[in-house]
């Protein structure tokens, strides 16, 4: 069984998958979390994050290994692990780029696509573009004020500047993020995250 969790940023896609995935025991698999670290080997080797060439040719060099984990996905690159160094100002600001380049979003997928058995999978295109034959699609969202304030409580950061930032992300990353047109859209931002996950188990097992 394959579950897609799509949506805009910071709209609690990877806590409702993770939550999600526990209760239907199976690994939960984070799209973003490769972009994120193709974003971070950019910033790392100094490679411009619009030259898709050059990308490509970065994640031939250094290949990322996406791990997926009970308590939270992992992105290795060799013997280093890069997942603490994924959520960075630096690396949102970067991350668009790396992902509007058509081949680049092929190499992403298919390291997705290895994935065997049944999993909770979070990301933007999930239901469209990767999994269309996924067995159950949902879609979140949430106002760009909520979502700043549910950023802010994880990082010491200007609720403004978030949101700013969440708003220009959103813009970018429009061409990926269309919900599949049988995806379930759910508007979070008066819902707790229990509600949320209730409201994706009891869809997923209806
Ligand atoms: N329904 C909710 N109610 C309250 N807080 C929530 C809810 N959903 C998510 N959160 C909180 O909002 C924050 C962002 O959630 P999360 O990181 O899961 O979003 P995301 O869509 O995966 O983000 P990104 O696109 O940046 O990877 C987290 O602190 C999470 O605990
Ligand atoms: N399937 C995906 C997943 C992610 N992206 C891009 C867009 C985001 O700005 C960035 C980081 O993802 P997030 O951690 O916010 O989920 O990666 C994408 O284009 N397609």
């Amino acid at each position: 069984m394959i579950v897609t969790i799509d949506g805009v940023a910071a709209s609690g896609k990877s806590s409702v998958a993770a939550r999600v995935a526990r209760e239907l025991g199976v690994p939960f698999v984070s799209s973003g979390l490769l972009y994120r670290g193709v974003a971070r080997l950019c910033l790392r080797e100094h490679v411009n994050p619009d030259d898709e060439d050059a990308l490509l040719d970065l994640v031939r060099r250094c290949p990322l290994d996406l791990r997926p984990r009970e308590q939270g996905n992992e992105i290795w690159c060799g013997h280093q692990d890069l997942t603490g160094e994924l959520h960075t100002h630096e690396v949102d600001e970067t991350v668009s780029h790396v992902a509007k380049h058509p081949r680049l979003r092929d190499w992403v997928n298919e390291q997705l696509r290895h994935v065997q058995g049944s999993f909770v999978v979070e990301g933007r295109d999930m239901g469209t573009a990767v999994f269309p034959q996924a067995n159950a699609k949902f879609y979140l969202t949430a106002s760009p004020r909520v979502r700043a304030q549910r950023r802010v409580q994880e990082r010491d950061e200007d609720i403004g500047e978030v949101e700013a930032a969440l708003r220009l992300r959103d813009e970018k990353d429009a061409a990926q993020s269309a919900p599949a047109r049988d995806a379930v859209l759910i508007d979070t931002s008066n819902l707790s995250l229990d509600d949320v996950v209730a409201n994706v188990l009891r869809a997923v097992r209806a």
